[in-house]
């Protein structure tokens, strides 16, 4: 089965459409379908689900079992977001469940306990990183790639060269948790590939809001992550609505991505 395709850069655009991916980290895990159906009907474009396994991230969050729950109350695209060690384990059962895109971090595919980008040996990256991807595609999921806020951008830029990659997610918080504040020196790293690669689409997540959003923006990102910021709103269907406006402006604005 082919992956759901992804939205294409329209002409006069420096980047694809701009993705608003509300994080259901920050929802009502209780009323979960619910939560889902409310993003969806106030204007999210995709719905984010961050897997934290405890060992990558200091924290536990869900599995496929809960996606495989989900896909049955909606057709959204469920944007997976592993935080893992050992993400080529996860695969089939996810895409079994129903993800749509199946992001695992760079820093992970150097093997368990390498959690920095110091520790990755190009060697032994360069082939799981590959096999992965493949294996993310032949699966009928999106591939994504996830960087840890220090982990530098052109380490990534090999694999979207090579065509193997659908999609970059820059952390503009060190991943682990919702509600951490926005580091704008990660969101910088943006502005690296979308100077390469216009057509990339690129994820930024973590402390993305109205007053951060400027920053990812103007850096080239398209897809956003948010989850305190629009859950925590009293109008989320307006926040959702700035966000979008805050790409759309920066992508049409012709400026050189910085
Ligand atoms: O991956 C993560 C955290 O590790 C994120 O997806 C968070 O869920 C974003 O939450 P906010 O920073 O927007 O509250
Ligand atoms: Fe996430």
């Amino acid at each position: 089965m082919a992956p759901m395709p992804l939205p294409k850069r329209a002409e006069g655009h420096d980047r694809p459409a701009a993705i608003i991916a509300p994080s259901i980290l920050s929802s009502d895990f209780a009323r979960l379908a619910d939560e889902c159906k409310r993003m969806v009907d106030l204007g999210a474009d995709w719905l984010h689900v961050d897997v934290m396994d405890g060992h990558f991230v200091p924290n536990l969050t869900l599995g496929a079992p809960i996606v495989a729950s989900l896909r049955r109350h909606t057709a959204a695209f469920l944007d997976c977001h592993l935080m893992v060690t050992n993400p080529e384990q996860w695969v089939a059962e996810f895409a079994k469940a129903g993800a749509d895109m199946y992001t695992f971090h760079l820093e992970a595919a150097a093997g368990p306990g390498a959690d920095d980008w110091h520790q990755l040996s190009p060697d032994a990256m360069n082939a799981s990183v590959e096999d992965l991807c493949h294996g993310v595609r032949n699966a009928g999921m999106n591939v994504g790639i996830a960087l840890r806020p220090k982990t530098p951008a052109e380490l990534v830029a090999p694999y979207v060269a090579a065509g193997l990659v659908d999609m970059v997610l820059i952390m503009t918080v060190e991943p682990g948790f919702g509600g951490q504040s926005f580091m704008p020196v990660a969101a910088a790293k943006a502005a690296v590939l979308r100077a390469k690669f216009p057509d990339l689409n690129i994820q930024v997540d973590g402390g993305l809001a109205p007053n951060t959003i400027e920053r990812a923006a103007q850096a080239g990102a398209n897809v956003i992550v948010a989850g305190s910021s629009i859950f925590g709103a009293p109008n989320p269907a307006g926040v959702i609505a700035q966000l979008r406006g805050a790409v759309q402006a920066a992508a049409a604005s012709g400026k050189p991505a910085h």
